[in-house]
C-alpha cells in the first residue's frame, strides 16, 4: 500500500432523507418522518464527515415527480435550506447542491452559493443542470425549451454566476475600525453581463470564502452536456452502466476539459451507485425482497419490464424459481438498455426473476447488494479499470446504509490505499485536488 498512489472520491447523495430506494421508508430500521428531521440530516452529514467522505450531493428537481401516496420523495423538501441546516454542524465535507441553470435566475444563485460558501468555510459545490422535466417548467409557467437554447442560457447563466463572484475583490473587504474603511470599492465593480438568455450589472456584495467561489458540477451526458462540463465543471456526477461505457464517457469529459484550455485532471467523473449492504449477500437480498413485497403492482410491472429486457415472458412462469434451462438458453439481452446483459447473466446463474429485480438490475444506477467487501471490490474494479474518479453512492436507506457504508466499506478501502484517511485540507476545492479559481476563468 503507498499513499501516493491515486485515490477515489467519494460523495454521498442525501435524497430525501431516506435513500434510493423510495420505498424503504417502511423498514423497521427506517424514521418513518426523515423527509422532515432536518437532524437526521445533520446526523448522517456527521456520519459521512467521519467517514471522510468529500460531499454531500444534493439532487434537485423542484417538482413533485414521485407517487407520494406509497413512496418518499425523489429530492429534500429544499436543498440549499437542507445544505445550511448542515453547513454549520459539520466542518470538513463539502456540500454540493443542484440547481438548475434553467429555471432560475443568476443574480440568486450566486447571491445564495457564495453566502453558503462564506457560512460553510468554502465546502459548496454547484451541480449544474439544465433540468428537462416538463412538472418543473409548469411550476415555471414555462415549457422545456429545445436543448440549443437550454445549453446556450446554461453557458450564460454560469459565466454570469461566476463575474458576480469575481465582483467583489480578493482583499476589497477592509473592514479596518481605525481608517474607518470597511471596504475597498476600486476592487468592487458592477459585472454589466449583457447575454442573449441572461443579463445582470451585479456587484455582488459577498467576499470570497476560503476557497474563493464553489466548485462546478455537471449532470447531463449530451454532447452540449459535455461542451459545458469541459468548459466548467470538476465534477460530473454519471450514471454509466457497464465500466466500458464509463470509461468512454470519462475519456470525452477529460478531452473537452483539455479543449476549453484545462488540465483533463481537472474533471473528476462520480459514477452514480448504489448498494444494500448487510452480514451476507442472502440477508441483503432478503431486505431488498422485503421492500420489493410493500408494493406487489408495482413488483408485477417491474416483471413486465424485466421480460423486455431480457426477450422472454416471465409473468407466465414461476416467479419464484430459477427458470428451466430451456428457458435459460432463450434469454436475450435487448441492445437498447445497457441493464439488460446483466439481467441475462444473473437469470442465467440461477437467479428467479424476483431475486434478479432484487438484485436492482432495473435500478437507475448499478446496483450491489451484498456485504461490505462486495461493495468495495465493485468500487475498486470501477476505480482501478479507469472507469471513474469516484463515486455518488446512494445506500437504500440512509439511516444505516450510511454507518455500514462509513463503519465498514470505507476501512476497507483505506486499507487497501484507495481512500484517503483524511481530509487534505479544510475547503472542497483542497479535498478535491482543484486549482484555486475566482471569478471567470480568463
Ligand atoms: C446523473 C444525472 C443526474 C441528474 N440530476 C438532475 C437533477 O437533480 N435535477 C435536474 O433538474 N436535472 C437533472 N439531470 C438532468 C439534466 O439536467 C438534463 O436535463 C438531462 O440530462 C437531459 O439533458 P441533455 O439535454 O444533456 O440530455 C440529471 C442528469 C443526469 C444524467
Amino acid at each position: 500500500m503507498t499513499t501516493d498512489q491515486k485515490q477515489m472520491k467519494i460523495v454521498l447523495q442525501m435524497v430525501s432523507g431516506y435513500g434510493g430506494e423510495f420505498k424503504t421508508w417502511r423498514l423497521p430500521e427506517a424514521k418513518a418522518d426523515a423527509y422532515t428531521d432536518m437532524d437526521l440530516y445533520v446526523e448522517m452529514a456527521q456520519l459521512a464527515e467521519k467517514g471522510k467522505l468529500h460531499a454531500l450531493f444534493m439532487a434537485d428537481t423542484p417538482a413533485l415527480v414521485n407517487n407520494l401516496n406509497t413512496e418518499t420523495p425523489m429530492h429534500s423538501m429544499d436543498p440549499l435550506i437542507a445544505m445550511t441546516s448542515v453547513a454549520r454542524a459539520t466542518n470538513r465535507i463539502g456540500l454540493v447542491g443542484t440547481f438548475s441553470t434553467t429555471f432560475n435566475e443568476p443574480y440568486n444563485l450566486a447571491r445564495h452559493l457564495k453566502t453558503l460558501d462564506v457560512v460553510s468555510h468554502g465546502r459548496v459545490g454547484w451541480n449544474t443542470v439544465t433540468t428537462s422535466t416538463g412538472a418543473t417548467a409548469d411550476n415555471f409557467g414555462s415549457h422545456i425549451a429545445s436543448r440549443k437554447e437550454r445549453y446556450g442560457r446554461a453557458h450564460e447563466v454560469i459565466e454570469a454566476v461566476q463575474s458576480l463572484w469575481g465582483s467583489w475583490g480578493e482583499s476589497a473587504y477592509v473592514h479596518d475600525k481605525e481608517t474607518g474603511q470597511f471596504a475597498d470599492l476600486d476592487q468592487i465593480k458592477p459585472v454589466n453581463y449583457r447575454g442573449e438568455y441572461v443579463k445582470t450589472s451585479g456587484p455582488l456584495p459577498i467576499p470570497p470564502s476560503e476557497q474563493g467561489q464553489p466548485v462546478l458540477f455537471q449532470a447531463g451526458p449530451s454532447g452540449e452536456g459535455v461542451e459545458l462540463a469541459g468548459r466548467f465543471a470538476s465534477g460530473v456526477y454519471a450514471n454509466p452502466f457497464t465500466i466500458e461505457e464509463s470509461r468512454e464517457y470519462r475519456d470525452i469529459l477529460r478531452e473537452a476539459a483539455v479543449r476549453h484550455g484545462r488540465e483533463a485532471d481537472e474533471i473528476n467523473v462520480f459514477t452514480g451507485f448504489m448498494f444494500t449492504i448487510a452480514d451476507s449477500k442472502e440477508e441483503a437480498l432478503a431486505r431488498r425482497r422485503q421492500v420489493m413485497a410493500f408494493d406487489l403492482e408495482e413488483t408485477n410491472q417491474r416483471l413486465r419490464y424485466l421480460s423486455a429486457m431480457v426477450g422472454v415472458n416471465l409473468t407466465s412462469l414461476d416467479v419464484e424459481k430459477p427458470l428451466p434451462e430451456g428457458v435459460q438458453n432463450m434469454l436475450q439481452a435487448n441492445w437498447q438498455d445497457p441493464r439488460s446483459p446483466r439481467a441475462v447473466e444473473l437469470l442465467q446463474e440461477g437467479y428467479s426473476p424476483l431475486d434478479t429485480l432484487a438484485m436492482g438490475v432495473i435500478n437507475y444506477h448499478p446496483v450491489v447488494v451484498g456485504t461490505a467487501t462486495d461493495v468495495a471490490d465493485f468500487l475498486q474494479e470501477w476505480f482501478e479499470s479507469g472507469a471513474t474518479d469516484g463515486f455518488s453512492i446512494v445506500p437504500d436507506l440512509a439511516h444505516d446504509g450510511v454507518r455500514r457504508f462509513v463503519e465498514e466499506v470505507v476501512p476497507i478501502l483505506q486499507e487497501r490505499g484507495i481512500f484517503h484517511r483524511d481530509y487534505e485540507g479544510s475547503t472542497l476545492r483542497e479535498n478535491l485536488g482543484l486549482p484555486y479559481q475566482y471569478g471567470v476563468k480568463d
